[in-house]
Formats: C-alpha cells, structure tokens, sequence
C-alpha cells in the first residue's frame, strides 16, 4: 500500500490551481467534473500519481468557503533551498506565514505557507527531510 493523494476542499479551483502551480510549482495532473454530485476534482502534484502522493482539489459547485476547525494541520513539501523558495513564493505573490528557520526545540529547517484557502503547506529543506526535528 501507500499514500495516494490528500484531498482538499477549496473555493475556488482556478485560484487554487493557480496557487498550486504557479506559485508552489506543481503540474496539474488531471481535472475532472461530475456532473451528477456537482463537483470538480483537479490533482496536482511534482510527478505523476505512479511515482509519489499528490493532492486532490475538490471544488463543490457553488460553496465558496468551509469552517476549517482547529483540527488540519499541514501538508509537507520537500524543497532543496528553502530560504529561495519561501523568496520566490514571496515573489508571486504567496503568503510566508512562518519563515524560515530551525524547528522549535530542533535543528530542521522548516518554515509554513498558507494556500488560498487557508490550508497550511509546510515547506522542509531537502537535506533535513526525514530528520524528525533534527
Ligand atoms: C477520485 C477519488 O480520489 C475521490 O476522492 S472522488 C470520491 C468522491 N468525492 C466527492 O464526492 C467529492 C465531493 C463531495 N461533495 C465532498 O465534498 O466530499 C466521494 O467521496 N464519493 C462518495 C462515494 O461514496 O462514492
Ligand atoms: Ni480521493
């Protein structure tokens, strides 16, 4: 088994395939409606679904925002320079809402982005990556 895709609701696809691609550099892999139930999935992702976990954008037709709760925490994205892409992100017009710098309590670089809707995207630099805090 492994991890196929983490799905998110969102409000807007084009705003967050926008997000997701332009600012975060991920590809849209595929898009699709369903007419019957009134939605929209878009998958985004660094590769294709055969060679790593991607993301499922899932748009309702016609609901804008979602309660996000206190319970979500993040989706974490490996970048091999961490300070030049929280720069590039900044550059595009993305939100930096922690920058970067050791983990509290570690050593691992890490910093957070929000995307569109709010959902936290934790970045992690290459060489820290699968370092627990460090
Ligand atoms: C393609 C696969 O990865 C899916 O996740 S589609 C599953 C399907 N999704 C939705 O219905 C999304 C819209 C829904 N209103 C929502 O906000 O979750 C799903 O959950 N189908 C339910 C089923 O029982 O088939
Ligand atoms: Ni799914």
């Amino acid at each position: 088994m492994r991890i196929l895709h983490t799905m998110l609701r969102v409000g807007d696809l084009d705003r967050s395939i926008e997000f997701y691609t332009n600012v975060l550099g991920m590809n849209l892999i595929r898009r699709s409606d369903n007419e019957q139930y009134k939605y929209t999935l878009a998958f985004v992702g660094y590769g294709n679904e055969k060679d790593g976990a991607v993301i499922e954008l899932t748009y309702n037709w016609g609901v804008s925002d979602y309660e996000h709760g206190g319970a979500f925490g993040h989706i974490a994205i490996e970048t091999d320079d961490i300070y030049a892409t929280c720069d590039a992100i900044k550059a595009k017009g993305g939100t930096v809402t922690r920058e970067p710098g050791p983990v509290k309590g570690g050593t691992t670089v890490i910093a957070f982005v929000k995307d569109p809707d709010g959902y936290s995207i934790e970045l992690i630099n290459k060489k820290d990556a699968g370092q627990g805090l460090g």
